[in-house]
């Protein structure tokens, strides 16, 4: 079934804005520079956590100044709902990083099934250290492990649907250049 256009156009002119795009580049840029002082003599794989992953990876590459190896995985868990249910793997990682350092990139924090379920994986595939950066963390106490948190965080964000920079509305929006929560959600 195709998408309501039209609510997808409404659901940005009713969206509120948490962050701009400026806010949201500095937080990238803080990023990279802490993964640069932490990283820079590791060799690490970076894995980008497709989808939401994609535009935060990009440009927090380009903020990498030493040598690193690039590539994806793709995990999906809410598959373009508002609400997520079992992580399904549509693509595992190809590099092998036995004894590697990992780096894994995703938009969101938000329950952490999937991140737990992706560094587990990389802990059992043989990685050295599993280092994990994410754009948002969101503030709720829903977490699925309490302990685990993001080694790199950009920013916090209040307990409502979000999207932009990477992140989606029902498969759209991951293309607006600022962080936005759904009116009502
Ligand atoms: O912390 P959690 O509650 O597990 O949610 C976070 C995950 O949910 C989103 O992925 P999604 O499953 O929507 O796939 P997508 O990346 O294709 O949007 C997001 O990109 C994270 O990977
Ligand atoms: O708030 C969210 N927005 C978009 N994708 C998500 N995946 C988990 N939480 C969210």
């Amino acid at each position: 079934m195709s998408a309501d256009l039209e609510h997808i156009r409404q659901i940005m002119r009713e969206a509120d804005c948490l962050y701009t795009e400026s806010e949201v580049e500095a937080a990238i840029a803080r990023v990279g520079a802490q993964i640069n002082e932490q990283l820079a003599d590791s060799n690490p794989v970076v894995f980008c956590v497709m989808n939401g992953g994609l535009i935060f990876s990009g440009k927090l590459l380009t903020h990498l100044q030493f040598p690193l190896e690039a590539s994806y995985l793709h995990a999906t868990r809410y598959r373009n709902e508002t609400s997520g249910g079992d992580l399904f793997w549509k693509a595992k990682p190809e590099v092998s990083f036995i004894d590697r350092d990992v780096l894994i990139i995703d938009d969101i924090l938000d329950e952490g099934h999937t991140l737990g379920a992706i560094i587990d994986f990389c802990k059992h595939a043989g990685a050295r250290k599993v280092h994990t950066a994410v754009l948002i963390d969101k503030d709720h106490d829903r977490k699925a492990r309490p302990d685990l948190k993001a080694d790199f965080v950009g920013l916090p964000c209040i307990d409502r649907y979000i999207f932009g920079y990477g992140m989606d509305y029902k498969g759209y929006w991951r293309n607006a250049n600022g962080i936005y929560a759904v009116k009502g959600m």
